[in-house]
């Protein structure tokens, strides 16, 4: 389990500013959800965390250590799953898996749980390429897990999965013990059930940083949500249909 530090890391795309100085930690063992309407920085955010993109400014540790120019060994226990789920696409499940454990110097063996953990165990021996989006999604997320990293960040956990799929994923992710988590989501309910510290991004800014246990139902968290975010959740009705809280 990793202790996270990020302090006052912004990313600028030219003139434009992703991401605007923020600063949090996370806990060892802690799971971080963050909110925020289309272009907050949710996924800037992420992507410097999984050392796809660097910071224009500001410094990120993990375990004291510099992700930047720190020991590759840090950045080796960070499992990452991206928008991009960047499988070998010519290559099977079991291949994927087989090959991201050999590069990390893992027992291969453990693929066949994972498989199984995300219920692709009898898809195993297919191509990625054949696979649909929520497919190739869960053979991301048991790559992510080969190499049983301190550190999981999951850029939008829940989109595009039918409701098998997300329940897998859901409770894979609820039964992560040894590992900090950070995933992002526009699901506020699911994104809260599975939290210990939610973080409300606005425009690049951290507006909100609170832990999921202050508040007392998913209707406080979406108040939250429409003070501190652009893009209100709307009436009761709507925020209801687009939470995903049952009726
Ligand atoms: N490669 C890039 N070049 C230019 N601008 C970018 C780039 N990547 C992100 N941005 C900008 O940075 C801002 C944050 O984008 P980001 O993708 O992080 O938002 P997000 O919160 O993940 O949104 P969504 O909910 O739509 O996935 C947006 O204004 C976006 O246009």
């Amino acid at each position: 389990m990793a202790v996270v530090s990020v302090s006052a890391v912004s990313k600028h795309f030219g003139a434009h500013v992703g991401v605007d100085d923020l600063s949090f930690e996370l806990e060892s063992g802690e799971t971080a959800v963050l909110f925020g309407a289309n272009g907050a920085g949710k996924t800037t955010l992420i992507r410097m965390l999984a050392s796809l993109s660097r910071p224009t400014d500001g410094a990120i540790e993990i375990d004291d250590e510099p992700l930047v120019g720190g020991n590759a060994s840090v950045r080796s226990q960070i499992g990452v799953v991206t928008h991009d789920t960047m499988l070998y696409e010519e290559l099977t499940a079991r291949e994927n898996l087989r090959l991201h454990a050999r590069l990390h110097g893992v027992d291969t063996d453990v693929c066949e749980a994972l498989l199984e953990t995300v219920g692709l165990a009898d898809r195993g021996a297919e191509r990625v390429s054949g696979f649909s989006h929520g497919m190739s999604k869960r053979v991301s997320l048991a790559r992510a897990l080969v190499h049983d990293p301190d550190f999981l960040l999951f850029d939008e956990p829940y989109t595009g999965l039918d409701q098998a799929s997300l329940k897998r994923i859901a409770d894979v992710l609820e039964d992560l013990d040894d590992c900090t988590v950070l995933a992002s989501t526009h699901d506020l309910a699911r994104g809260f059930r599975l939290a210990d510290r939610l973080l409300f991004l606005n425009d690049g800014r951290l507006v909100d940083d609170a832990a999921a246990d202050s508040f007392e139902s998913v209707d406080e968290v979406i108040d939250r949500y429409d003070e501190r975010c652009r893009g209100s959740v709307g009436s009761d009705v709507d925020r209801r249909s687009r939470t995903g809280v049952p009726r």
